[in-house]
């Protein structure tokens, strides 16, 4: 089974249930509408040691950090403010010490960066690996919400960020080479909060999500959910620098924000977007009426077998 078709199952067996007002599984965020126009988000994401980090790879600060940026990425990804987290933590005794209070610095550090609080959680002993699960709790006007489910025809396709550092800092560690920049990169995630915000009080950006998969399977969400198509112009992928396009597109953790914006307004939102952060919104294809992911080279479909991180 794939990690895909295993969340396709769960959905599936859930759907007779009463959603209680909650709209849920399928995006970055499950949305509860609070009524007086705000609603809730929520996320969890779970970091798993051998599979998300090695612990000799990285410091417990970091991976406190990371832990937590990924989670407040997922909620940037709705158009929310993050503003609340809880965390669960299983450690093996022998991270039970100097190595969580650590970890926990880096989580508080990051928490004050972002004005999120930690609110609850849970703490057990593991007889193998550390694995951490975070939950992370947003708010916001509710006609800002993004979808992955609202791109449409037309649309020009954007990347909020430069890809494939976080890949190619991976391709280090796994070399053994920690101390590289691209090493940084990848151990220190840095999630668009602001600029998840600012997406959403444009009406123009119609769909959003994080990349943390890789372009090449989560372009494909938005694709499923929306019911559209896409054409992306590999040269136009934004390829970081000592990375190459197709890590860049395949890779994930970069934890940049993906987005569909109208046509008509997709100029002047990467203008006012380089404006306000000082780092270009790069377009790179747009979205189709007929179905299916097509890469173009020189204007030209490509037949790659591109795929983004899947756990099976
Ligand atoms: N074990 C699970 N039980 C319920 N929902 C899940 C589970 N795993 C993933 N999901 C949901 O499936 C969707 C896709 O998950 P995922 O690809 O992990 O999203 P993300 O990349 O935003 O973390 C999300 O809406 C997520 O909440
Ligand atoms: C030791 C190690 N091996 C492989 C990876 C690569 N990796 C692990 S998870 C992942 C994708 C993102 O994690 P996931 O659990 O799928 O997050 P989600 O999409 O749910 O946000 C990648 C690229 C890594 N970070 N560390
Ligand atoms: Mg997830």
């Amino acid at each position: 089974m794939t990690e895909f078709g295993f969340i396709e199952q769960i959905h599936t067996r859930f759907a007779s249930l009463p959603d209680n007002g909650f709209e849920g599984i399928g995006d970055d965020c499950a949305v509860l509408p609070l009524g007086g126009g705000e609603s809730l988000v929520f996320t969890a994401d779970l970091l798993t040691e051998g599979v998300h980090f090695l612990r000799a790879a990285t410091t417990p600060r970091e991976l406190g950090g990371k832990s937590l940026a990924v989670n407040l990425s997922d909620v940037a990804a709705m158009g929310a403010r993050p503003v609340a987290t809880l965390l669960s933590i299983a450690l093996p005794a022998d991270a039970a010490g100097a190595w969580a209070a650590e970890f926990m610095e880096g989580y508080r550090e990051l928490s004050e960066t972002f004005g999120t609080t930690l609110i609850g959680g849970d703490t057990t002993r593991s007889e193998s690996g550390i694995t951490i699960n975070v939950t992370a709790i947003g708010r916001a006007p509710s006609a800002n919400l993004k979808r992955r489910s609202d791109a449409r025809p037309g649309d020009v396709i954007f990347a909020a960020g430069e890809l494939g550092a976080s890949g190619a800092g991976l391709r280090d560690i796994l070399a053994g080479h920690c101390d590289t920049p691209l090493a940084a990169v990848h151990r220190n995630p840095q999630p668009q909060v602001a600029e998840g915000l600012w997406f959403g009080t444009r009406q123009e950006v119609h769909a959003m999500m994080d990349l943390s998969d890789g372009l090449a399977s989560d372009l494909r969400h938005i694709l499923d959910r929306s019911g559209v198509g896409a054409e992306v112009e590999v040269e136009r992928i934004p390829v970081a620098p000592g990375a190459d396009v197709r890590t860049a597109a395949c890779a994930g953790e970069d934890y940049k924000l993906l987005l569909t914006a109208a046509p008509e307004a997709a100029e002047r939102l990467a203008a006012e977007f380089a404006a306000r952060f000082g780092s270009p919104l790069h377009p790179i294809g747009r979205i189709t009426a007929a179905p299916g992911l097509v890469w173009l080279r020189n204007g030209k479909p490509e037949p790659l077998e591109w795929q983004g991180f899947e756990h099976y």
